[in-house]
């Protein structure tokens, strides 16, 4: 198993350009199974849950061909599309459960592995399922998967949710591509994300309005054809470098980012007496020696993300003065807490928040990443901690960073992958 072995870097410096976002294109490839000719995506970046859901889709009967040096895919259509997504695949990647609502629109049934809980929280589908049975299917649980059924298709009608969640919206829009008459779902999901998965279905020839905000309305068509899109940039990975410069007391300009999607960051950075200067496509960050303590919410889009909270964590704990962050998202996203502390910071848990007493100095140990963004936390704080951080599974972190060691390295950072027996 590799690790990263991190060492104190000074201020990072220079430009670094971000890629396609993980999150977009998981649901971009898995509305390709709605298309009936092939769907070309661009900006695809190499990651192990891109790799997933390649697999998962063959599996399915689609044909997918990935150019790494293009960053771009090609999905072809199923001659004979599949239905059932097996546990091996489903188990890997909560995102695969996607698929779902593009297989009941296309094949009027579908039977995917229950997805099980995760590190930072349960998870539940009960969301989805409720949209789908609006939508008239019947849902049945057995032996850890769920089976939709709609044998006269579906049929478009008012969803409302009752969190916006994120993944819900998605695969309710995907299935109400093709019912009869209008759906409209209420309080959904207004990350970019969802826009970016209604521009690839309008694309394709279906009809979604309302994408970003909180009422979408899907007018049901015949059928979906190909299309060829480009993945919108990786708000996470954007925040994650923006923090990584503030951290070291950097200057930073980081490339290929759409500003407002990551507007919460550089208003807590600003707040925080970094010097945060955007326009549409760029960012600069320049960090100050004198970091202020702030206290964050996480809340969904346009709400402070909850996939920067790690990461924004590893800032705090060397701010001068006590932040406090609200965890108001997941129920159980504070694994990164006891790694952190590893490290000689100081981090109470208290329910859904945390509260940080920002130190002088972190001290590198020998921590695991717990999850994804854990582990990229705890690289940003190994960049800053005196001594060698040594991180353990971080296959966590190649799930959603194609290259943290290789754009770090490239603006100055100390940190090496080596496989574990190798030191
Ligand atoms: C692949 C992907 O895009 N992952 C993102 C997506 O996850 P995901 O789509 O899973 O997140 P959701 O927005 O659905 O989940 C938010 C909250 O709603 C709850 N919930 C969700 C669905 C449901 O049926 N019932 C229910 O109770 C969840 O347990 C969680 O507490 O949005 C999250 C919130 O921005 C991000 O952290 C993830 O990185
Ligand atoms: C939680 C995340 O991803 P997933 O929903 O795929 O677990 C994430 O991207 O931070």
């Amino acid at each position: 198993m590799a690790k990263l072995i991190v060492e104190k870097s000074g201020p990072l410096k220079g430009k670094v350009r971000i890629n396609g976002a993980k999150n977009s294109v998981l649901k971009l490839m898995a509305a390709s199974i709605l298309a009936e000719a092939p769907c070309y995506i661009e900006s695809v970046p190499e990651l192990l849950d891109v790799e997933v859901m390649n697999t998962l889709l063959e599996s399915l009967g689609l044909t997918v061909q990935y150019d790494r040096d293009e960053e771009s895919l090609v999905i072809y259509p199923a001659a004979d599309l599949k239905c059932e997504a097996p546990y091996e695949i489903i188990q890997k990647m909560r995102a695969s459960f996607l698929v779902m609502g593009p297989l009941l629109a296309k094949k009027g049934v579908a039977k995917v592995s229950m997805p099980g809980g995760c590190a930072i929280g349960a998870r539940p589908i009960d969301l989805h399922l409720k949209g789908f049975q609006a939508l008239g299917a019947e849902v049945t649980l057995g032996h850890g998967y769920i089976e939709t059924k709609a044998v006269n298709g579906l049929v478009g009608n008012e969803v409302y949710l009752d969190f916006p969640s994120v993944g819900a919206t998605e695969n309710i829009m995907m299935a109400a591509t093709m019912a009869k008459g209008q759906t409209m779902i209420q309080n959904a999901a207004k990350e970019p994300e969802i826009i970016d998965l209604a521009n690839f279905l309008n694309e394709m020839g279906a009809s979604v309005k309302g994408a970003g905000t909180d009422t979408i309305r899907i007018n049901g068509v015949e059928h979906l054809n190909g299309a060829k899109h480009q993945t919108i940039p990786d708000r996470i990975i954007t925040a994650t470098y923006m923090i990584a410069a503030a951290m070291t007391n950097g200057d930073v300009t980081i490339e290929n980012v759409v500003s407002s999607h990551v507007k919460p960051i550089a208003a807590k950075l600003r707040e925080m007496g970094v010097t945060v200067e955007d326009e549409d496509d760029v960012i600069r960050v320049i960090g100050t020696d004198d970091l202020k303590a702030v206290d964050i919410t996480t809340l969904p889009y346009p709400g402070f993300p909850t996939d920067a909270q790690a990461q924004f964590m590893a800032l705090l704990s060397i701010a001068e003065g006590t932040s406090v962050i609200n965890e108001t998202v997941f129920e159980n996203r504070f694994g990164h807490v006891a790694e952190i502390n590893r490290m000689g910071a100081n981090v109470k848990i208290e329910g859904h928040s945390a509260v940080i007493q920002g130190v002088k100095q972190l001290q590198g140990a020998q921590v695991k990443a717990t999850d994804l963004r854990a582990g990229a936390a705890l690289v940003l704080a190994g960049m800053i901690s005196e001594g060698i951080t040594e991180i353990d599974d971080i296959f966590h972190i190649d799930r959603g960073y194609p290259q943290i060691e290789k754009d770090l390295v490239s603006l100055g950072a100390h940190i090496r992958r080596v496989e574990a027996d190798k030191g």
